[in-house]
């Protein structure tokens, strides 16, 4: 299969869908790999890593989503791609579709093949390619939450961790599921006071066995978050409800009796936030304030380390990606149920629920598309 990589250009996003010992892998298996000049230098991976790797470099975004048959990338694709994206072409990357109305569109109207990261699904229902950035985003929420905390950033000018002989600060977690669970430890480990709140109750029993003293589990419900926005200083939002859109667990009303000051991160901001007023924001500009609050809103939190992050996505995708090159992605989706999860919008139908809920639009069984053409040669069950 040609295989293409193209440079992200979301803003401050550094990350790349292909390392070059991903390239080689592919070109190990027999495929070609076209990577946009410069597309892995934000990561640390000049052209010539790749070019020994086996891929050919070439110089435009134009180029590389003409020869590929499918696209590795990271972020959903921009306005300036769609007209570059072909009926067809299979797109593995982020989407987000649930709070992405034009984007959801435009892919339907392209008619590619959208195979989303973030909803592809293990049997026990954990997100593999969704993981290693949750853990990396989770992170990072309490080190963005210190620091907008800070003064000069318009934060309340409390320190995390107190010191001795004044209280350190209280973090609130929603969600204890891999960002809520990560950021939960980095806060605990910089000496805060930190709650988690979670619907699931298996959960905050297993966070309960292994967190340390200073993390303590509550149920999450309005009545519980009512009461625990008013003491807060930092805020995270970390719940998912698969491919759907976020509830709104913090109502605008509730931003009156929060202390000023009191930073609000909303991780799930890209599936429309947890926080009725959060809006995407980027690293250039990263926060906003709304009633004296600090909402930190950034959609590609991981972009920011790509180093980490660029290692800790392919390590996870690219086992994929080479099932949907050595197999193609019909007799890839029909042989693995976590791949098939994973198409949103194929040939210009809408295959995930969420998605279909989201805006209001049709849903097609995904194996309608599944069995439409299936006629592929034995040569594709070649197994990676
Ligand atoms: N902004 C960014 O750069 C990034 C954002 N994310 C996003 O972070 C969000 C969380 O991702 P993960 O932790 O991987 O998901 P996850 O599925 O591991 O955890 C979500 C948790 O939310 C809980 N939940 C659902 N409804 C709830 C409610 N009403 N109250 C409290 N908890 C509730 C679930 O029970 C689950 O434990 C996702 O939207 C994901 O896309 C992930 C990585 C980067
Ligand atoms: C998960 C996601 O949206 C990101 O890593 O940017
Ligand atoms: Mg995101």
């Amino acid at each position: 299969m040609l295989i293409g990589v193209p440079k992200e250009i979301k803003n401050n996003e550094n990350r790349v869908g292909l390392t070059p010992a991903g390239v080689s892998e592919f070109v190990k298996y027999g495929h070609e790999v076209y990577v946009q000049a410069t597309a892995g230098e934000g990561s640390g991976f000049a052209d010539a890593e790749y070019e020994q790797a086996g891929a050919t470099i070439l110089a435009t975004i134009e180029e590389v989503y003409e020869k590929a048959e499918m696209i590795v990338k990271v972020k959903e694709p921009i306005a300036q791609e769609y007209p570059l994206i072909k009926e067809n072409q299979l797109l593995f990357t982020y989407f987000h579709f649930a709070s992405g109305e034009e984007l959801t569109h435009a892919m339907i109207e392209r008619k590619a093949v959208c195979l989303a990261y973030e909803t592809v699904e293990l049997s026990n229902r954990a997100l593999p390619l969704l993981i290693p950035m949750s853990e990396v985003a989770g992170r990072m929420a309490p080190q963005e939450g210190a620091k907008y905390l800070e003064k000069p950033l318009k934060g309340r000018g409390i320190l995390l961790g107190g010191v001795p002989g004044v209280k350190p600060a209280e973090v609130l977690v929603l969600g204890a599921g891999i960002v809520g669970t990560q950021a939960a430890k980095i806060a605990a480990g910089l000496g805060a006071q930190v709650t988690v709140m979670d619907i699931n109750l298996n959960r905050l029993r297993e966070l309960d066995d292994f967190m340390p003293k200073n993390v303590t589990t509550q149920y999450s419900n309005e009545y519980n978050i009512r009461a625990a926005v008013k003491t807060a200083d930092l805020i995270i939002g970390a719940v998912l409800i698969p491919g759907a859109k976020a509830p709104h667990l913090i109502t605008r009303d509730m931003l009156k009796t929060m202390k000023p000051g009191t930073v609000l991160v909303d991780v799930a901001v890209d599936q429309g936030g947890c926080i009725e007023t959060c809006k995407p924001t980027t690293h250039e500009d990263p926060t906003y304030i709304i009633d004296d609050i600090v909402h930190y809103c950034v959609a590609n939190m991981p972009g920011a380390v790509p180093y980490t992050s660029t290692l800790a996505l392919t390590n996870a995708t690219l086992p994929y990606a080479l099932k949907l090159a050595s197999q193609g992605w019909r007799v890839a989706c029909l042989l693995n149920e976590d791949l098939r999860l994973g198409l949103n919008v194929v040939n210009g139908k809408v295959v995930y629920k969420g998605v279909a809920d989201a805006w209001g639009l049709e849903l097609t069984d995904v194996n309608q598309v599944l069995n439409e053409n299936t006629m592929f040669e034995e040569s594709t069950f070649m197994t990676v």
